[in-house]
């Protein structure tokens, strides 16, 4: 159904959405529908004088806090110890971070009606979250706070056979989320959700090969798939993925394998139509009761031969760019900036598969950082403020030399006490590229918004990569990631920091004493030859050029990545 055509669910929607407002009195011109992620307590406050049966928050409620050394002095807890007991609590109330239901509705109900359960149902669901956020040990991130956007996603789940979750093959876990699927089941037990791991076209083979595991030993079901490479394919473009020189001959694990567009078709609509002949075969009807219409199939369309197949995910992980590939023309809006997709749309297939695009949504979760979903796409570069602590996620994920090979630049080295393995600052990486690029600001200064927009559009779009391993991995797992996807995995009784080389950080200091007038040259002299009476200085060059040696048998640059037990934390060493 193109997009100029007047019928379609997904244009009913939008109509009786506006058409509803406007009675209501709430809506002079028409209103677009727009996601809100940083919605302030004050909209909330308005929302609340507008709802006053329903109080959003049980207690006054306080800002989030994303500083998580902040509470150091107050409890005299150790940062190490702040982030434990933060992931006990995020684990405690991992059930709580639920996507909202839609309340139970019947085809005889008015639109008045049903609009005021659903409102009152939202209202309920934000309190909830609203007081996880005043446990001060979780840290909940922005998530999607406009009812109309979850009420496509309610659409999209209830009329769905096989809803499909595209996730970014760099994060899966990330992009996730269970709460969803458990939602689907609840609305019929037999609708099921696949993981569609896109842009795996930014994945090596071997990693790909570690997520089919751990994706195995969940029980997840998986498909491999870049819309991307399938969108070249379909108007006969080549399509060179940065892997793939070396990638190929290294794949011989089918289950890794990349899905073509065909295949993705097939694979969808065999699934789906074993959800509806289960559902056929099924003796009862085990949807709850109170949730039937007649007016609207819940179940799917297990009334025809048609199945349906619901894409569903956040923001920017390429569900447009899927359903493009499969339809074989550009039917919807592709762009990388997040959020595009306001309306669901529903796409006729063939006479047996129609596909769904539902909007992006940012699911409720803790603890990832608003510069980490600036960094992941999720939320859009244009909102911005603090650019260095998002670059700083960009400068801690992407190696050190492998930045330096992209941009051609050379950062600072970490001094001499600090610890070599340590990521580059935001701002040295900042400055270093705006030197570079000669990107200065009108009053002379280096451009580091510029600078920073232009790296995490580097960073999402793919041309810095990056990417997760399995949680499962031990934490003792030293993996060695080449550029070129190999990975290795041996044990090191390191925790990815080196040891502080003393005997520099006395030098270091004795400099600074020197340079400051605080030590007369004599003793630091004597320092300088009793070190040297000891001969730590050769021992020392030895542990350097350890360090430095990142190339393997075939000269080709090493990336070390130390598994911590957290899946999305990596350190380099
Ligand atoms: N490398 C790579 N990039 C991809 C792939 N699929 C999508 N992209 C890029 O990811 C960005 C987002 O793609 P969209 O299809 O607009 O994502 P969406 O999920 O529909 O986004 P919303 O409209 O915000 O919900 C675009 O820049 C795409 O070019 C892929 O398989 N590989």
């Amino acid at each position: 159904m193109g997009k100029n055509q007047k019928t379609g669910v997904g244009r009913a929607l939008v109509k009786q959405h506006n058409q509803q407002s406007k009675e209501n009195g709430r809506l002079q011109k028409k209103k677009v529908l727009e996601s809100f992620t940083e919605i302030s307590d004050i909209d909330a406050i308005i929302e609340q004088a507008e709802h006053p049966q329903q109080p959003l928050f049980s207690t006054p409620h306080r800002p989030i806090n994303l500083d998580l050394s902040s509470g150091i002095g107050k409890n005299e807890m150790t940062l190490e110890e702040m982030r434990k007991q933060q992931k006990r609590e995020e684990a405690l109330h991992a059930s709580s971070l639920r996507v909202p239901r839609r309340p139970p509705w019947r085809a005889h109900m008015s639109v008045e009606e049903l609009g005021d359960n659903e409102r009152q149902a939202f209202l309920i669901w934000r309190r909830s979250l609203a007081r996880l956020e005043e446990n001060e040990n979780l840290v909940l991130t922005p998530f999607e706070k406009n009812l109309d956007i979850w009420r496509q996603l309610w659409r999209v789940v209830e009329r769905s056979d096989l809803l499909v979750m595209v996730v970014d093959s760099r994060d899966p876990l990330f992009y996730r989320c269970p709460d969803l699927e458990a939602y689907a089941r609840e609305v019929d037990e037999h609708k099921r959700t696949l993981l569609l791991v896109n842009k795996a076209d930014l994945l090596p083979a071997s990693v790909r090969e570690k997520w089919v595991e751990y994706f195995h030993a969940h029980n997840i079901l998986y498909i491999f798939w870049s819309a991307k490479a399938a969108s070249a394919a379909v108007e006969g473009k080549m399509f060179r993925s940065p892997l793939e020189a070396d990638d190929s001959g290294k794949n011989n694990n089918p289950d890794t394998e990349i899905y073509d567009r065909d295949e993705l078709l097939a694979r969808l609509q065999s699934e789906a139509e074993e959800i509806v002949e289960m559902r056929r075969n099924s003796s009862s009807d085990t949807r709850p009761s109170n949730i039937h219409s007649s007016g609207e199939n819940l179940a799917g369309s297990s009334s025809s031969n048609n199945v349906i197949v619901g894409f569903v995910g956040y923001p920017n992980v390429g569900k447009s760019s899927t359903i493009n590939a499969l339809v074989g023309k550009k039917r919807t809006g592709v762009t990388s900036t997040p959020g595009k997709t306001k309306h669901f749309q529903t796409l006729i297939i063939s006479n047996k598969l129609t596909v769904c695009d539902c909007p992006g949504l940012v699911f409720p979760s803790f603890s990832s950082s608003r510069y980490r979903m600036i960094a992941c796409g999720v939320l859009p570069i244009d909102r911005m403020t603090e650019h260095r602590e998002a670059v700083q996620v960009v400068a801690d994920k992407v190696p050190r030399h492998v930045i330096e090979e992209i941009y051609k630049i050379s950062l600072p080295k970490p001094k001499p006490y600090e610890p070599q393995s340590r990521p580059p600052l935001a701002s040295e990486l900042l400055r270093a590229y705006c030197a570079s690029r000669r990107y200065v600001t009108a009053s002379g200064l280096p451009d580091e918004t510029r600078a920073a927009r232009q790296i995490l559009k580097d960073y999402i779009d793919g041309k810095l990569p990056h990417y997760e391993m399995p949680p499962a991995m031990s934490n003792v797992e030293l993996y060695s990631v080449n550029l070129h996807g190999s990975v290795s995995s041996r044990t090191e009784d390191v925790d990815g920091k080196l040891a502080p080389d003393f005997e520099q950080v006395l030098d270091d200091l004795n400099s600074f004493d020197m340079a400051n007038g605080l030590v007369s040259n004599e003793v630091t002299i004597k320092k300088a030859d009793a070190s040297h009476n000891h001969h730590r200085k050769p021992q020392r060059k030895k542990d350097r050029s350890q360090r430095t040696e990142n190339n393997d048998a075939d000269g080709m640059p090493v990336v070390r990545f130390l598994q911590k037990p957290i899946n999305t934390s990596y350190v380099k060493v």
